[in-house]
């Protein structure tokens, strides 16, 4: 894979500062998920304001696609449109009398068609889980509707890279859960996703490469098992293990679990776990996960099938699906780390059903097939009805069937 975005000997001091950053280099490949980890003063904001030229390196160079960012105004335009930008305040972001408006900005000042805007506005709100928030005063709404509101404005633009600078940071816990799975239905449509943050577990569980830095600079760039299961790497970036590690490195020490690939989670975590105390047997009866496209699904056919099946747990991934369940009174069990929870919950024997936005149902099918492959368990994997299914044959291909 070609490297996207190239971060090459980066330095730059604010005026009048010692230097914010001091020779930072590393790379980032298309369709990564990247955490920029570190704690406060790190660096991190600084470096994601380089991304799309907000700021320039005092020295050395930002690549994108290959080519070095170039500061002209009309260079800059170019880049904005490939690389968005969400900022951790959103008040900062969100300026405009209406929702609309702000999001209309964007396409507005490239100069696009009223036809074409308002096409852009309407699908980046339906995405973010706006819509009919168009004539709301931004400041107005909650603060997880303010992020997805300049979320929306960033992605009208229709970028290939989207950098959000500590997209967690106001966030209750629910509504964190949601803008990270808002973030992986982006990533699975196929953009490329920094995010900055100092909250190990959102990290590690979350990115597939890691950029550990501390006063400013990069300490490690790797994978989140490379850079979080070295305990002096850690250390010296002044942050703690995630929690599952801590726990996984204590039962490792005192020979309750096997050395094997580190958990990432507290289903990976009970499988070890179980893998040596009970090994899976194939006569013990597992729950099924049924999953629902919702985008695909009529609301009331989701509602009888719910009735129908009352033994089931039910969680939703993602805005939509939540607000569904909410219109209908479709009282849910899990609504986030849903397809873990529907995997623990068939491990004890019963079923569950995950309503989904479409483009995240291959992702269920691959995930619980993974787990299958990597515990000895056979849990059933089934789409609730044809359009659903109609989504499963890439994931099923890639992996052989989910059952
Ligand atoms: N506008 C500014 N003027 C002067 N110095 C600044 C400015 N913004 C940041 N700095 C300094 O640059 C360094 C890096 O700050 P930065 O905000 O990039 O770190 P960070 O890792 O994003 O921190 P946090 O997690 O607290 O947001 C800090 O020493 C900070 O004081």
């Amino acid at each position: 894979m070609t490297n996207l975005l190239e971060f090459d000997n980066i330095h730059y001091a604010y005026p009048n500062c010692r230097e914010s950053l001091s020779g930072v280099t590393f790379s980032i490949k298309k369709g990564a998920r990247v955490a920029l980890v570190g704690p406060n003063g790190a660096g991190k904001t600084t470096l994601m304001l380089m991304a799309n030229g907000v700021l320039e390196p005092s020295k050395g160079r930002v690549l994108l696609d290959g080519e070095p960012l170039r500061y002209d105004s009309r260079s800059l335009r170019e880049v904005r449109k490939k690389v968005g930008m969400v900022f951790q305040n959103s008040d900062t972001q969100l300026f405009a009398p209406t929702v609309y408006q702000d999001v209309a900005f964007g396409p507005l000042n490239l100069g696009m068609e009223p036809g074409e805007i308002e096409k852009v506005v309407r699908r980046a709100l339906l995405e973010v889980g706006l819509a009919g928030f168009e004539k709301r005063p931004p400041h107005q709404l909650s603060g997880g509707e303010k992020k997805r509101a300049a979320i929306a404005g960033t992605l009208a633009m229709d970028p290939e890279i989207l950098v959000f600078d500590e997209p967690t940071s106001s966030l209750d816990p629910a509504g964190a859960a949601d803008l990270m799975e808002l973030l992986d239905e982006l990533h699975a449509k196929g953009a490329t996703i920094i995010i900055s943050t100092h909250d190990v577990e959102l990290a590690y569980l979350w990115a597939d490469q890691i950029i550990l830095m501390n006063k400013g600079t990069v300490l490690h760039s790797g994978t989140p098992e490379e850079v979080f299961t070295d305990p002096a790497l850690v250390t010296s970036s002044n942050l703690r293990m995630p929690a599952v590690l801590e726990v996984y490195t204590e039962l490792l020490s005192r020979k309750m679990v096997e050395k094997t690939q580190s958990p990432k989670s507290v289903l990976q975590l009970v499988s070890s776990l179980e893998q040596n105390f009970s090994k899976p047997r194939a006569d013990r009866a597992l729950g099924t996960i049924a999953v629902c496209n919702v985008d695909a699904t009529g609301a009331d056919e989701i509602k009888a099938w719910v009735a129908d099946n009352p033994g089931h747990k039910r969680g939703a991934m993602g805005t939509r699906a939540k607000n569904l369940a909410e219109q209908k009174s479709i009282a849910l069990d899990f609504t986030y780390g849903v397809i873990d929870k529907s995997i623990l919950r068939a491990l004890v024997g019963e079923c569950s059903v995950l309503l989904t936005p479409a483009s995240m149902v291959p992702h269920v099918f691959r995930r619980v097939k993974t787990y299958c492959q990597e515990s000895g368990n056979t849990i059933a994997v089934v789409p609730m009805n044809a359009k659903t299914a109609s989504l499963t044959s890439g994931a099923l291909k890639k992996q052989g069937p989910a059952e």
